[in-house]
Formats: structure tokens, sequence, C-alpha cells
């Protein structure tokens, strides 16, 4: 059978690091109503405020991370995609962008016009998040009903808990665990706390936002609790690795606007790690599949300067997962088990 390709799906990036092409970026991400998740008139009026100064901003953190073959995120995509062709051997295997290009219309009329009618729709996120796995199904499904493309989905369940994923990750990271530290920081992506809380309003209303570990959390809550789900990766990662309590931490990075995040904060964390006479620290990004500017910029130049004017003298990055082998084979068996879409 060849007719059942796997479509990768990851955030995107902006065409180039030219202030308007970030700007139109930008736009496209921030009006997707499931990142700013505010009525309409609200969300333009945020987002245009938003668009004053961000876009030379971020413009200038791209132009310090972009590749000469282009975004970091998008080469290292691409390289995934090349690698996974090589265990997937139902169909060709594809790379779509949520916001910018190769955008989701794209590649499924695409795929449909070559006749393709079984896609596995693999959005790259181990954790569960609206603003990230609801909208990549949901887009898909909408290009699908509009297009009447004839395709069925099979979808890339959250692998936040999957040995597989949790294998891969100490694959990648051992190495540079093993040339020794003073403390791993495991660096998450953040949330607004608000995004989280419509979700486990209905289940457990007075989910602790603030808890220290996943432990007691019900699987209802954990299926769409994105900090527990992080919790849990960086607990299953530390107790495969052996690590002590206190060697190791969680904390959310890559806050945006006055909303209140999920917390601790990693530039918080920076600042505490350094004051308490960490030198030599480990960070690692579980919640990114691929390097990209949070990783690149935010913490291996921000996040370097902000913990060495703390008292800290060296920062590590530990590269994502990538194209690593062990995560090539790792995300194959976890696609060939995606359930397919009634
Ligand atoms: C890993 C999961 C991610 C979640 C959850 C997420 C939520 C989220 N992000 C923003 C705002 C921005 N994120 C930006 C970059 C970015 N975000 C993710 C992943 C998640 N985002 C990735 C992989 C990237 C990198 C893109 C790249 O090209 O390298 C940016 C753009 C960069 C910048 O200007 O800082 C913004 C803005 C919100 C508001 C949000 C949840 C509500
Ligand atoms: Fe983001
Ligand atoms: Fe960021």
């Amino acid at each position: 059978m060849t007719d059942h390709a796997l479509l990768l799906v990851n955030l995107g990036s902006p065409a180039s690091t030219q202030v308007a092409d970030v700007r139109r970026y930008l736009n496209q991400f921030l009006m997707d109503p499931y990142v700013v998740d505010l009525p309409w008139p609200l969300r333009r009026l945020l987002v245009s405020l938003i668009l004053v100064r961000r876009p030379a901003q971020s413009a200038h953190a791209y132009a310090s991370i972009w590749w000469e073959q282009g975004s970091p995120l998008i080469v290292l995509s691409r390289r995934l995609q090349a690698a996974m062709q090589a265990h997937w051997t139902q169909g060709p295997v594809e790379l779509a962008m949520r916001y910018g290009e190769p955008s989701l219309d794209s590649v499924l009329s695409r795929l449909a016009a070559q006749g393709i009618e079984r896609v596995t729709l693999a959005p790259l996120y181990p954790q569960f998040a609206d603003s990230t796995t609801t909208t990549v199904i949901e887009e898909a499904r909408r290009v699908v009903r509009t297009r009447k493309l004839p395709i069925r989905f099979s979808i890339l369940q959250p692998f936040f808990d999957q040995p597989e994923y949790l294998d891969a990750l100490a694959d990648s990271a051992r190495p540079y665990l093993q040339q020794g530290f003073d403390h791993l920081l495991l660096s998450f992506h953040g949330l607004p706390e608000r995004h989280i809380r419509k979700l486990v309003k209905g289940i457990d209303p007075q989910h602790d936002l603030r808890s220290a570990s996943s432990e007691g959390v019900s699987d209802e809550v954990l299926a769409v609790c994105y900090r527990s789900q992080c919790l849990r990766t960086a607990e299953a990662f530390a107790a495969r690795m052996g690590l002590r309590p206190g060697q190791w931490s969680v904390s959310f990075q890559s806050r945006l606007g006055k909303d209140k995040w999920i917390e601790p904060y990693t530039e918080t964390r920076l600042d505490e790690l350094g004051r308490q006479g960490v030198k030599k620290l480990l960070v690692m990004c579980p919640a990114f599949v691929a390097d990209c500017i949070e990783t690149l910029e935010e913490i291996g130049d921000r996040g370097l300067e902000q913990f060495q004017a703390a008292g800290g003298e060296r920062l590590e990055l530990v590269p994502c997962l990538n194209d690593h082998p062990s995560w090539v084979e790792a995300l194959n068996q976890l696609c060939a088990r995606a359930p397919q879409q009634i």
C-alpha cells in the first residue's frame, strides 16, 4: 500500500527575516482564535497593538539565528521529513506548517491531487494545547471540508508520556548530561493560565496550576492540562536519567502580553539559579521537537546573558530531538498507532 501519507506539521516561521514578512507571519499566528482566544474585535485590537513593535524586535531575533538555508525550525523539520521517509513505507512523507509556508492547504490539496485518500496527521507537539495541537487538527479538517478533498485522517495523539518519546529524549540528551552539570533546567514553552483553566473547569475547577508535581492529577485533567503534561514529561525524563531531586527543575518560557502565564517563568529561574551559585547549567526544551527561535535565541543567547548576569558561568543548550535516529524511530512507531478518525 502506497496511498497512505504521513503529514508532519509544525508551527512555522516567517518567510524571511524582513520586518514585513515577520509582521505577516505574526499577524496570521496571533489572529488564530486558538492562540489569542478573544472575540474578534478585541483580538484584532490587541494583535494590532502587538504588531506595532514586535515585528521589528522579532525580525532582529530571527536574523540572529537564521541559517543560510532558512529558518532553523523549517530546515530541521525538512531533515526530519527526509529521515522519516526511510521508515514510513505506506506512502509519501510530507511537511506542512500551521502558519506561513508550506501551508496545510497547499500540501493537502497536492496529496489529494496525487490520489492519496488516507493521511496520518502528526502535529509535532508532545504536550497538548489548543494553541498548537487543536489548531492544526481544525485547520486540516477545514481544508478538507472546504476543498471537498476525499481524505480520511488518522491523528497522532499527544505523546508527552509515551515511552518511545521519552526514550528518544533520554538518548539525545544523555551525552550532554554525561559531561557533568550543576543543574538541569527543563524549560517548556509557556501558555496563558486561562487557556488551561477553561479546559479543566468542567472537570476539576480547583485544579492547582502552581503544583510542583503532576502526582495525583487525574487522567481526565492530565488529558487537557498542558502544564501537568509538561511536569509529567520532566518527571519521567528525570526518572529515566536517574536524576536526584534538586538536580533538576521545570520552568516555562516565552511569555507574551500582560496575562498571567503558567509559572515558574524561565527568566525567574535563570536569575535564581545564577544567584544560588549554579555555575554550569544545562537547559533542555522538551516541548519543542526542533530547535527554533525559542530555543536558540531565547535560551541560547538571551538566557545565557541573563544567567551570566546573575552569577552563572556556562549555559549549555541541549539540542532538541531534531532528526536524532532514536526520535525518527520513535515518531514512526507513534504515528503507526495513530487512531483513525471517524
Ligand atoms: C511548543 C509549543 C508551543 C506552544 C504551547 C505555543 C504557544 C504560544 N506561542 C505564542 C506566541 C509566540 N510563539 C512564537 C514562536 C514559537 N512558538 C512555538 C511553539 C509553541 N507556542 C514555536 C515552535 C515557535 C518558534 C517559531 C520559529 O519560527 O522558530 C512566537 C514568534 C517568535 C517571537 O516573536 O517571539 C510568538 C509570538 C503564544 C501567544 C502562545 C499561546 C497562547
Ligand atoms: Fe509560541
Ligand atoms: Fe519566545
